[in-house]
């Protein structure tokens, strides 16, 4: 039971390090995410916008990956040109669109009493 459980943290694992590995938009995220925490201890933010920053570098790494997944199964039922492969893979891109650009106003809404 146990090891079983501790072998699933092991897939998962992998999962987070195919997708750093693969995805190259992970490294643009990866980027963002030091650039954010050195921005967060620069600026000394409260804890309540330390766990706010936090969980948005969180949301945005799981939708990157969740894209991945997803490219990666249409990729395995066709590479060839198909309508339904590509609005897969555009919702998809979209979710990741969305919250990236939820994240940006949410971090100009956290920074901007820091700044002015
Ligand atoms: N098999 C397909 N059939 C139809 N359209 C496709 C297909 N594969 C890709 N597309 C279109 O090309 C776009 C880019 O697809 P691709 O698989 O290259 O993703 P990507 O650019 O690697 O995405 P990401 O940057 O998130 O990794 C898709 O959003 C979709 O509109």
């Amino acid at each position: 039971m146990l090891r079983k459980h501790l072998t699933s943290y092991k897939y998962a694992a992998r999962g987070i390090w195919i997708a750093l590995r693969h995805e190259p938009n992970m490294i643009v995220h990866v980027l963002a995410a030091i650039a954010v925490v050195f921005v967060n201890y620069l600026l000394n933010i409260s804890r309540q916008d330390w766990i706010i920053t936090l969980m948005l570098i969180g949301v945005v790494f799981t939708a990157e990956i969740f894209n991945t997944a997803i490219e990666t199964l249409a990729d395995r039922i066709t590479k060839d040109q198909d309508p339904m492969i590509g609005k897969a893979k555009d919702l998809a891109a979209g979710a990741v669109l969305m919250i990236g650009l939820i994240a940006a106003t949410c971090a100009v809404i956290v920074y901007w009493p820091y700044l002015f």
